[in-house]
């Protein structure tokens, strides 16, 4: 499916579906995946292990290519563009013999013309990082915060994260993402991250794509996908004209999470979920239908 839009994509997948491997042997990661990322979104990619996200990352930073399916990135193929795409992947890589002000010094060196020198010695300068610390010794959140500053020292239209926050306290964590919420609302930066702390998204994005067994099962702005959800509380009511998501026991006697067709009938009035109740009812449902709303 082809998904056109007024908004300019960064990322425009259509019918994306990639193995890894051959024969009998071959894990299918991702299957017939179409989505739009907009220009200037900061788009969350979630979906359970192994569902596909770092594979498709992976294809979207052009590291991969997927099996079948094509993918635009910055309306080229993907790895076009690598000066203006930023990618930080799960395990970070640094060169260890490094000290923290030598990796920023080859970060200009790989990215002369379009390196920020001032942005990204100030990322490193406000988590108490000092220049000559050996990579060596830095700890996981103070490698986390070197490869951000690497990440966006180039200044990067399109920044692509693979769950860069993991292993961090919850406090370095909200800082970081302050951090790189600050460039994306400053400077229009697009962003595509995958993360497993959902409660944390809702403040941090605008837009959703959910995967689940390699195919998409929600896409669109954040906003869009909580209007075309409800929460229905009562027990009392014909929700069989509705889509069911989930039903659930609470306090509250069965918690209903549905897509409304038509107005909804109930004793209790319905209200607008949260994120986390749509993305963990979703999670919770694999048989749920897919939804994919334009923008
Ligand atoms: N190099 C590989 N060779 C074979 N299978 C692979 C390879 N990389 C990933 N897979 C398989 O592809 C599927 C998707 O994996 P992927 O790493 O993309 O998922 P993920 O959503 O990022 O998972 P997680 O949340 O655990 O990081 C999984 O079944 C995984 O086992």
């Amino acid at each position: 499916m082809s998904l056109s839009s007024a908004t300019p994509a960064v990322i425009e997948a259509n019918g994306v579906t990639h193995r890894h491997g051959r024969g009998r042997r071959a894990t299918h990661a991702l299957r017939e995946c179409s989505f739009r990322v907009p220009e200037g979104s900061v788009c969350a990619l979630v979906g359970p292990n192994g569902a596909g996200k770092t594979t498709l990352l992976r294809i979207v930073a052009g590291l991969v290519r997927p099996t079948s399916g094509s993918v635009g990135v910055l309306g080229a193929a993907p790895g076009t563009h690598r000066d203006r795409v930023g990618y930080l992947d799960q395990s970070q890589p640094l060169h260890e013999n490094l000290s923290v002000a030598d990796t920023l010094t080859m970060g200009a060196r790989l990215n002369s013309g379009h390196w920020d020198a001032r942005y990204a010695a100030d990322i490193v300068a406000a988590g108490g990082l000092d220049p000559q610390r050996g990579v060596r010794g830095l700890s996981g959140g103070q490698r986390t915060r070197l490869s951000l500053a690497l990440a966006l020292g180039k200044r990067p239209e399109l920044l692509l994260l693979d769950e860069p926050m993991a292993g961090l306290d919850p406090l370095a964590r909200r800082e970081l993402m302050g951090v790189l919420l600050a460039d994306a609302a400053e400077r229009g930066t697009s962003v595509l991250l995958s993360s497993h702390v959902v409660a944390e998204l809702a403040e941090a994005c605008d837009h959703l794509l959910l995967i689940g067994g390699g195919r998409v099962r929600l896409g669109g702005s954040i906003d869009a996908l909580l209007a075309a959800h409800r929460v229905v509380t009562s027990m009392d009511g014909d929700l069989s004209p509705h889509t069911v998501i989930e039903s659930r026991p609470s306090g509250r006697g069965l918690t209903t999470l549905i897509r409304p067709r038509g107005p909804v009938r109930a004793a209790v009035r319905p209200e607008e979920p949260r994120l986390e109740e749509v993305i963990l009812a979703h999670l919770r449902t694999p048989s749920a239908p897919a939804l994919l709303l334009p923008d």
